[in-house]
């Protein structure tokens, strides 16, 4: 279903539209956003809130996975969704992403989804996994993440993967912790480290399964920008502002000059990647050390 709500001299677009496994994608207002003057609704199902001025072409997405945003089948199908919907529309020029909920932009990957399942069904997990990336990783749009709290391990594969990262001040995290899941971080993950903070550091990060506070991550260079909590938003909406004054055509060619080696390289080796992380996630220590991890997130109320 699709109609046009004009309000306040922007004319929202408005759509709810049933994805794979019952998630929606709801174009609409966001309460806190500058940008935001159109309808709100809402309904407590939908995992992904979209909103978009057709004036700017800047599409803000949020995350709305209660309680942490961790990325189960059907967060990334929708987020896999969403970002294809905008990269289609003609009109949209820039995609935030964002959480719902301030404090914690994504937990990362639903640890549930890897634990005592079969190897089929972490393969085809994995999968998401990896077109959800590509479609951001790969989009022509200009992707800001605005990160409103913690953001490891997949929270942080998320803003990698975006072209440029706000993150809040204060007591939130981000970083790939992957090893203290006895997980090992895939190479186009390891790679997206590197290119943001160099080699050695993102050796020593990904080895030792660093989580970052957020002005440690600024000074690494992992986020580019650090602002109080409340200003997240009207800070990515106002630094996307300035990327748009570039062309977009010059823009997103310079960007996939850069990105498509990585790209190519995950499509070509895609089957093998799946392989791997069927593998290591179905081993019995790894199954253990997923377990008590588990219990140990449980044991911290
Ligand atoms: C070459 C080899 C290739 C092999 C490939 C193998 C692996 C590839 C790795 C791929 C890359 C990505 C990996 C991941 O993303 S693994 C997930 C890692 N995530 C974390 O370690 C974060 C865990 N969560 C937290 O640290 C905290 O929850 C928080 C995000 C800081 C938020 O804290 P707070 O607001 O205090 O919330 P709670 O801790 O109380 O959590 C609320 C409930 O949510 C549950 N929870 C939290 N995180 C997750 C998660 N990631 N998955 C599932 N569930 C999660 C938590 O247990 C609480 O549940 P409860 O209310 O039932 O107790």
């Amino acid at each position: 279903m699709a109609t046009f709500i004009a309000s306040g001299g922007r004319v929202w677009r408005k759509f709810v539209k049933t994805f794979p496994l019952g998630s929606n994608l709801s174009l609409k207002r966001s309460p806190t956003s500058a940008l935001a003057n159109g309808r709100l609704s809402s309904t407590s199902s939908e995992n992904v809130l979209v909103s978009k001025d057709e004036k700017s072409g800047i599409a803000t997405v949020r995350m709305n996975n209660p309680p942490v945003n961790s990325l189960n089948t059907a967060l990334l199908l929708s987020l896999r969704s969403c970002f294809e919907e905008l990269e289609k529309d003609k009109s949209c020029r820039a995609l935030i992403l964002t959480s719902n909920k301030p404090k914690v932009f994504c937990a990362g990957l639903d640890i549930l989804e890897l634990y005592q399942k079969s190897p089929d069904y972490v393969g085809q997990f994995w999968e998401k996994v990896q077109d959800m990336w590509l479609s951001l990783y790969g989009s022509r749009l200009v992707t800001m993440a605005a990160i409103n709290g913690h953001s490891p391990a997949g929270g942080c594969l998320l803003s990698l993967a975006c072209d440029y990262r706000i993150m809040a001040e204060g007591n939130f995290v981000i970083g790939l912790n992957e090893t203290q899941l006895d997980l090992v971080a895939p190479f186009w993950l390891r790679q997206m480290m590197v290119d943001a903070i160099g080699y050695r550091q993102a050796e020593m990060a990904l080895m030792v399964g660093a989580l970052y506070p957020s002005n440690k991550a600024l000074q690494l260079g992992l986020v580019d920008k650090l602002v109080p909590i409340e200003d997240v938003q009207t800070v990515a909406e106002e630094e996307v502002k300035n990327w748009l004054k570039i062309p977009d055509q010059a823009r997103a060619i310079t960007k996939m000059a850069s990105r498509k080696p990585l790209l190519d390289e995950l499509r070509k080796r895609k089957q093998e990647d799946i392989q791997t992380f069927r593998d290591e996630t179905t081993r019995e220590s790894v199954q253990l050390s997923i377990q008590q991890y588990l219990d140990k997130l449980k044991a911290k109320k």
